[in-house]
């Protein structure tokens, strides 16, 4: 099959502002990509143009269809789950399950109350008295029960609890994603979902700066615990990165084979986080 979502020169201007700067990229089916950026970085502007939600120049094609004009058909295969979620504050528990099945014809309603008996939330319960967590775990809970090829989740887990956080990623890994399935996700809580990523984008300014697979991440980058005396020979190596660690430099390499690296200090991969974080130096310049 052909990209899940193929982007080609895509651009989104408020006004006078540019948000998302001419950016192409291809997103296979199978993947977890994880759409990572600073603040006001353009991930919502692009995250909004592939589901139709905003107009945007360039092009764009997602699950094969064309999100300007095919909408309503993309809407059937994909799966949104917005930064800000919001339900009607009267509406209870059971009647958001009932309203779901009755619109989604691939709403698995056994699999969205498995998902709330793992939470406070009980069927009489109306969404004006819950917390503002609570009210992200029903939207998740409806979401993840739909059996949808494309999974858009911007800032998902905004609200909750850590260990609430840890069981949603579980639960997406475990009982959601498989190889047909494509995950797009952006947050800004880098190190709790690198694990199940696949794939990173890391988006600067409104521009792709690093499109790497997570195999990828292991194979170009090393992350090497340099001691004094062996400082002078690292920098020669042109490190991309480096921090001060109890004394001793963390520096970061791009291409540099392992081996070679080993001679100057302890190695490890970076995390992702290590990676973000020198890759967008200077964003708040
Ligand atoms: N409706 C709008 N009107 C005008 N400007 C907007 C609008 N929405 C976003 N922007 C601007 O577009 C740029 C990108 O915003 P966007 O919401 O895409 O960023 P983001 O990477 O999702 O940020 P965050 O991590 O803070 O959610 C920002 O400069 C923002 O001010």
């Amino acid at each position: 099959m052909s990209a899940v979502i193929s982007a080609r020169g895509l651009s989104k201007h408020y006004g006078k502002a540019v948000a998302v700067d001419n950016i192409s990229f291809e997103i296979p089916a199978g993947r977890i990509v994880g759409l990572i950026g600073p603040n006001g970085s353009g991930k919502t502007s692009t995250l909004k143009a592939a589901l139709g939600l905003i107009p945007f120049d360039g092009e764009l094609s997602v699950l094969g269809f064309d999100p300007r004009t095919q909408r309503d058909a993309l809407m059937q295969e994909v799966c949104f789950i917005a930064d800000v979620a919001i339900l009607p504050r009267w509406l209870k528990v059971g009647d958001a399950i009932d309203f779901v099945a009755g619109v989604h014809p691939r709403f698995d309603r056994k699999k969205a109350e498995r998902y709330l008996a793992n939470t406070k939330l009980s069927p009489g319960m109306m969404v004006k008295s819950m917390s503002k967590g609570m009210v992200v775990q029903l939207h998740l809970a409806l979401v993840m029960a739909i059996d949808a090829k494309l999974l858009v989740l911007d800032e998902p887990t905004l609200g909750l609890d850590i260990i609430y956080r840890k069981q949603f990623y579980q639960n997406l890994l475990e009982d959601y994603f498989d190889e047909k399935k494509t995950i797009v996700i952006t947050t800004h809580q880098v190190e709790e979902v690198e694990h199940i990523l696949t794939d990173l984008m890391f988006i600067r300014d409104g521009k792709i700066v690093l499109s790497v697979s997570m195999d990828e991440v292991g194979e170009r980058y090393t992350e090497v615990m340099v001691p004094a005396d062996k400082v002078n020979a690292a920098n020669a190596l042109q490190p991309i990165d480096q921090r001060s660690v109890f004394g001793k430099s963390v520096m970061l390499f791009d291409g540099v084979p392992r081996a070679q690296l080993e001679a100057l200090g302890e190695t490890r991969n970076p995390s992702v986080a290590d990676l973000f974080v020198a890759t967008m130096k200077g964003s708040y310049a």
